[in-house]
């Protein structure tokens, strides 16, 4: 039975019911006739959400500096009293049974005032599931779309029954599905503070075959069709001006290791591309070279193996498409058609959806007016779709590791031509979670060798246990890049870290929120659930707000991302799904609600931020009772930055540790330079715009791992 059979046989009736639409002009109009404000929780309901509440009131807000006015009636808020039990009982308590779930679901999918006949048959219950609700997602479409018609099918019962995800917060249709446990979200991402849910509800990573998303084995079927990217030139061509520290890109140190490099270029010019690329350069509004593409250019030009890190949102992407690009042109690369096997010649794998799909509008973008063909395929969208779109044709395959496999199990993708494999998010490519995917990858039938292939490696942190993974991945001459420090945070981006303890950070968000007004903020939180949770509460503080994580559905996650990156809803609370990689303009604030608990994740946060030489701010709230282990690593990631460091950070930090520290609980602090130096010690060191010198031989890198 084909794709196309068993998509047909499988769509099933769907449920619709009424949402509220969180909008602040809606919200303010009542224009849906819905009420955030929540009944406050009967006792049994609060759990120990009294002694909390005492707790609460205890601690009041830390040390945190004061951003502003605070909203004064925001302490006296109903919601206030019912939502600190509710939130508490969600994070500690299994709140997942089904019964509470489909209560929550079955009625109006959530936001319900506690008033409403609907919800109030049972204080507790009501409670409960006016809460469950808000995980609810709120679709845009019409009820009679095709995204609606084809999410119907996603559904299963799972041992997490209903855990639709939140809010998105402007959608424009009042549309749910009271679906349960759809896995259509889950998948393609397993960040490290994120559950990793699979059919089996194991803790483990699975392809999406496994896990059923492709739905040829188990678990439900994904139909998914994301809408086709605009194919007007000028979409195709936007991009955000370059900020006013651009050109201070050009003192940061660069450095270079390994086996004979050839010198950076200055200039395009200088990189001999051919008249389209340069043209798409132009026409992207590139004039002149970040330092990674000084460098990375011709390294890959060259035909070297490179493993590059780069402060966050300094041009990887160019980096290793352009030179990837220019090669094909070179070589005369055969026009995609038609062919029910397609053998790309390029592979880019990137940890998450939304990357790895910005990565393909990137690469669509340069390769436009040749007959270079990139598609995109990931997790969460129908295969059939994937499939479709790849027999058409296929250069380059932009591709989430799950989906990569899956595809390629389908054999509609041979390996045999790939000359370039990139690994974009290298470090999380390479550890437990994705990394025996991707030696899966490099041991398939008919995957050219290491020695046969390009191997790229990009990240903003690049640790020394995963550079020394990376070493079966790289020929042994392969070449190090160094942006700056590795591992280090972007200095566009003016960090403050704010002493909240945790019953005082929703009060404290909102605060700062409010101040902030309607500039692009994306808060990260430490769990799904969270994300759910804060979201509903800054919709209820009128805070226009939506949100991404890996319990939403794919749909979901690119509405949300689309109303964010558009201004429809400026804040965006997010898990660490969307700290990698992501490029949304105009993004000028990052608050760390919780802070993640390694420094490379961040760095990587914070990143969103302060891009391509604009400059951000970043707040991270850090609770002494859970984010003490990060105080050194912190310290060092601030001052190497050149910020000020917080007194008491450094306190906290000298006592973890003890005076002397040289590392953190992890191991070091950062991978501070190419692993292979430290056996062999020497590398050079050049600002960008010369050329590096020699580093060690290949002979002798070989003995490094
Ligand atoms: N030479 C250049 N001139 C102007 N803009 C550029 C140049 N290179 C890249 N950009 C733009 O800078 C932004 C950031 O680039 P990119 O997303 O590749 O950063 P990154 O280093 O991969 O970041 P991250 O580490 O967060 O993944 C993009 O909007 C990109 O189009």
């Amino acid at each position: 039975m084909g794709d196309e059979d068993r998509e047909a046989e499988i769509i099933k009736p769907h449920i619709s019911s009424y949402v509220p639409v969180f909008e602040k002009d809606r919200y303010s109009s009542g224009a849906n006739g819905d009420t955030f404000n929540r009944t406050p929780a009967s006792s049994s309901e609060m759990g120990d959400g009294s002694s909390r509440r005492d707790h609460f009131m205890r601690s009041g807000f830390a040390s945190g500096r004061s951003l502003g006015n605070r909203d004064p009636g925001f302490s006296n808020n109903k919601f206030e009293e019912g939502d600190s039990s509710g939130f508490w009982r969600e994070s500690s308590n299994d709140c997942e049974d089904n019964q509470t779930r489909n209560r929550g679901f079955s009625k109006r999918g959530g936001y319900q005032d506690g008033n409403d006949s609907e919800a109030s048959g049972s204080s507790r219950r009501g409670g409960r599931g006016s809460f469950r609700g808000c995980r609810g997602g709120f679709g845009r479409g019409s009820p009679n779309s095709d995204y609606e018609q084809d999410e119907g099918t996603q559904r299963s019962g799972g041992i997490f029954g209903s855990r639709r995800s939140a809010l998105s917060g402007a959608g424009n249709g009042d549309t749910f599905q009271s679906r349960s446990g759809s896995r259509s979200g889950r998948g393609g991402y397993k960040g490290l503070n994120e559950e990793v849910i699979t059919g089996s509800g194991k803790n483990s990573w699975k392809s999406e075959t496994e896990g059923g998303e492709s739905g040829d084995t188990q678990g439900p079927k994904v139909t998914y069709i994301p809408p086709p990217p605009p194919e007007d030139e000028d979409s195709i061509f936007a991009h955000y001006q370059t900020g006013i520290n651009f050109d201070k890109y050009d003192t940061i140190l660069v450095e270079v290791s390994g086996h004979d490099p050839p010198p950076a270029i200055l200039t395009f010019e200088e990189a001999n591309l051919c008249q389209t690329l340069n043209n798409n350069i132009a026409k992207a509004g590139y004039t002149k070279l970040t330092p990674v593409q000084k460098y990375s250019i011709p390294i890959i030009q060259g035909g070297r193996d490179l493993m590059a890190c780069a402060q966050t949102g300094s041009g990887k992407t160019a980096a290793f498409l352009l030179p990837i690009l220019a090669h094909m042109m070179r070589d005369g690369i055969t026009a995609s058609r038609f062919k029910e096997l397609q053998e790309p010649e390029c592979i880019i794998v990137a940890p998450t959806r939304e990357l790895i799909n910005q990565i393909y509008l990137e690469a669509r973008k340069f390769s436009f007016g040749t007959c270079v063909r990139a598609v995109v395929t990931y997790g969460g969208t129908q295969l059939g779709h994937s499939i479709r779109q790849i027999v058409q044709g296929c250069n380059i395959l932009c591709a989430t590791p799950g989906r990569l496999m899956d595809i390629i199990g389908k054999e509609k993708i041979g390996l045999r031509q790939v000359k370039y494999l990139v690994l974009d998010e290298a470090d999380r490519m390479l550890d437990m979670g994705f990394g025996p995917e991707m030696k899966k990858l490099i041991s398939c039938p008919g995957m050219p060798s290491k020695e046969q292939r390009q191997t790229l490696m990009f990240s903003a942190t690049l640790p020394e246990e995963i550079q020394r993974l990376a070493g079966e991945f790289l020929k042994a001459n392969y070449l190090f890049v160094a942006v700056g420090q590795v591992g280090g945070a972007c200095r566009d981006v003016q960090q403050t870290i704010l002493q909240v303890g945790q019953y005082s950070k929703r009060e404290k968000l909102v605060e700062i929120l409010r101040n902030i007004g309607d500039e692009r903020t994306m808060v990260f939180v430490e769990t799904k659930k969270k994300a759910d949770f804060i979201a509903t509460f800054l919709c209820q503080e009128k805070i226009s707000t939506t949100s991404i994580h890996g319990d939403r559905e794919q749909r979901e996650r690119e509405q949300a991302l689309g109303d964010f990156r558009c201004g429809k809803c400026p804040v965006l609370v997010a898990t660490s799904v969307a700290a990698r990689g992501l490029d949304i303009e105009n993004v000028q604030h990052v608050i760390n609600f919780d802070l993640p608990s390694t420094i490379d994740e961040y760095v990587h946060r914070i990143g969103r931020t302060g891009r391509c030489g604009n400059t951000g701010r970043a707040i991270s709230f850090f609770d002494l009772e859970s984010d003490s282990q990060l105080a050194q690593p912190l310290v060092k990631v601030l001052s190497d930055a050149q910020q000020d460091v917080p007194a008491w950070l450094e306190e906290i930090a000298l006592s973890t540790y003890g005076p002397g520290f040289s590392g953190n609980a992890r191991g070091n602090v950062f991978a501070s330079v190419d692993t292979r130096k430290n056996y062999h010690g020497k590398s050079s060191l050049n600002t960008a715009g010369f050329s590096s010198s020699q580093a060690p031989n290949p002979v002798d890198d070989e003995s490094w791992d």
